[in-house]
């Protein structure tokens, strides 16, 4: 007799959706966590500071613009402690939130670090000593860390991580970001909402190059208006901290340039936290990123061990690491249960917001599959005028032979929220006609939805009238009339 049916190892969404999943099924569940308190990275220093700092900055701008009509000279700049003040109180709450539904669950609570022994122990160390805990099934749920920069400490004033913004104390009038995948471009966006001159440097050209080029286009114009500098295809050679008197970063490019800014935020990607967990001792082995290999169940080469959430690498969302842990856990009780939805939205929490569910036209291009795109800009929306963005874009793709919805890619206020009307609508097979039937609020951004719709339906049409003259050939490198091909 185990004592636990399952053990988390990661109190993040993946274990504990796994624990209160396996407490649904009625088995005996634990969650171990090495930090204080619970919730993960997610709730820590990730997701929950990151958008909470961010509504900070957003209310900053609103109150800056209010202050500014009374007196247009006014120009103010924030204190950190006043736009970090509400993030330890969100995490408090939000870490109390995880406890209480853990314990409701009759999730045991186990806090310090655990290490594998053997394919049924683990070993945990309290602080004050080691205890076994024996268990019928693992769930490696310990998430990732930041990659440091080489040969520089990060000191968490000047050389940060993501993990020190929330304890950044003095705002920066300059800031070089390394890194231009979300956090890179998230943080790089708030800092510049408030007047920090940023520019973010990666080896790649395009930032976030997973996005609708459109969608990335229009951030970075909308970021470079914020004096945002891009430095695409620009590696970092090396980082320093030089006294000048104040402390500055000094960042050192391949290309043999140098950059030096009063903080250097290095968000070069993340590495799964698996070292010091005895994977060897169970025959687990991490990939170089410290990433596990898992089947379609989520389980590892060792068949009682699963793992799920960032260590396995992407998508590393919080929802996506959550749903991965129930999943997982149906399926070591033998549960039956439907797979991860192939359509799951992606929200980047810039600013402006943006979010995309489905491919991308580069995507679809690429695979040769036909397809029309239909537009709104928030400026032609009711709403978008009401909540002052004007520079909104919503893009719907649909196929251009059966009509049926194949992604929504939107940038401007409410995107991330505005993307699950369509994820619905894809995930159940529907199309143009739908949007062209239906009717939603107004004034709400919702009507984005109709507006993309006619201008696809417009743009269809006018394809089928060109289809049906037969034998009709657009030269599409000339501006003239279409030309008749007479053969
Ligand atoms: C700055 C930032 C912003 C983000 N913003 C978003 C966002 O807006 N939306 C979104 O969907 N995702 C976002 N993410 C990603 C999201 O936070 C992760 O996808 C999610 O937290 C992963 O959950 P997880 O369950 O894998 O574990 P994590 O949340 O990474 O938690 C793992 C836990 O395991 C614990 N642990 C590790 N090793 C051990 C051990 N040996 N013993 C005991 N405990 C251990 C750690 O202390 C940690 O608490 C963001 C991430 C970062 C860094
Ligand atoms: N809104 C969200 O959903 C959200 C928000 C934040 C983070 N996250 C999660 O966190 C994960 C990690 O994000 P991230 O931005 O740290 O990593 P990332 O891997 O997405 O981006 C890192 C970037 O750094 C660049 N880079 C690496 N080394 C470099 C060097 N020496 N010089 C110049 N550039 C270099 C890479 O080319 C890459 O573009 C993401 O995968 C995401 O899943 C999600």
């Amino acid at each position: 007799m185990y004592d636990y049916d399952l053990i988390c190892i990661g109190s993040g969404p993946a274990g504990q959706r796994a624990a209160v999943q396996a407490a649904k099924l009625g088995k005996r569940a634990c969650v171990v966590e090495r930090r204080f308190q619970y919730g993960g990275v997610c709730t820590e220093t990730g997701t929950i500071p990151s958008k909470t700092f961010r509504e900070a900055v957003k209310g900053f701008r609103a109150y800056q613009r209010l202050a500014k009509t009374h007196s247009p000279a006014a120009s103010m700049r924030p204190e950190m402690s006043d736009l970090l003040g509400r993030v330890s109180e969100v995490i408090g709450k939000e870490a109390e939130v995880v406890r209480d539904q853990l314990a409701r669950n009759e999730v045991d609570l186990i806090n310090g670090t655990a290490r594998f022994v053997d394919e049924h122990t683990v070993e945990i160390w309290t602080g004050t000593g080691t205890r076994p805990v024996t268990f019928q099934n693992a769930m490696v749920a310990v998430g990732t860390r930041p990659v440091e920069p080489k040969g520089v400490p990060v000191d968490g004033q000047t050389i940060l991580t993501s993990d020190d913004i929330i304890s950044l104390e003095k705002l920066p009038r300059t800031m070089v970001v390394v890194g231009s995948g979300v956090i890179g471009v998230e943080y790089a966006s708030m800092f510049a909402q408030l007047g920090v001159q940023v520019t973010v440097v990666d080896k790649r050209v395009r930032p976030l190059d997973f996005l609708d080029h459109e969608i990335t286009d229009d951030l970075v114009h909308q970021m470079r208006r914020n004096y945002v500098t891009f430095r695409g295809g620009e590696g970092v050679e090396s980082i320093d901290i030089v006294e000048m008197p104040q402390k500055k970063g000094v960042v050192r490019l391949d290309s043999g340039k140098f950059l030096v800014a009063d903080v250097v935020l290095f968000s070069a990607g993340r590495q799964g936290a698996t070292d010091g967990l005895g994977l060897d001792s169970i025959g687990v082995e991490p990939n170089k990123r410290g990433l596990l290999e898992v089947d379609e169940f989520y389980r590892t080469s060792c068949s009682n061990v699963y793992a799920a959430g960032d260590v396995i690498g992407y998508p590393a969302l919080a929802a996506t690491s959550a749903e991965q842990g129930r999943l997982s856990a149906c399926h070591m009780f033998e549960q039956s249960t439907e797979s991860m939805p192939e359509h799951y939205p992606v929200g980047i929490y810039s600013i402006p917001e943006i979010s995309m569910v489905g491919p991308t036209e580069q995507e679809l291009t690429e695979k040769k599959i036909p397809y029309e795109t239909g537009i709104a800009r928030y400026r032609e929306i009711a709403r978008g005028q009401i909540l002052g963005d004007d520079s909104g874009l919503f893009k719907m793709i649909f196929h251009r032979d059966d009509k049926r919805l194949l992604a929504v890619h939107c940038i401007g206020t409410g995107a991330t929220e505005l993307v699950h009307v369509g994820q619905a609508v894809l995930a159940l097979g529907g199309g143009l006609d739908y949007f062209l039937s239906t009717v939603f609020n107004y004034p709400t951004l919702a009507e984005c939805y109709k507006v993309a719709a006619y201008n696809a339906a417009n743009k269809l049409r006018l394809a089928e009238i060109f289809e049906q003259r037969d034998h009709v050939k657009v030269d599409v490198t000339s501006e003239d009339e279409p030309v008749r091909d007479v053969a």
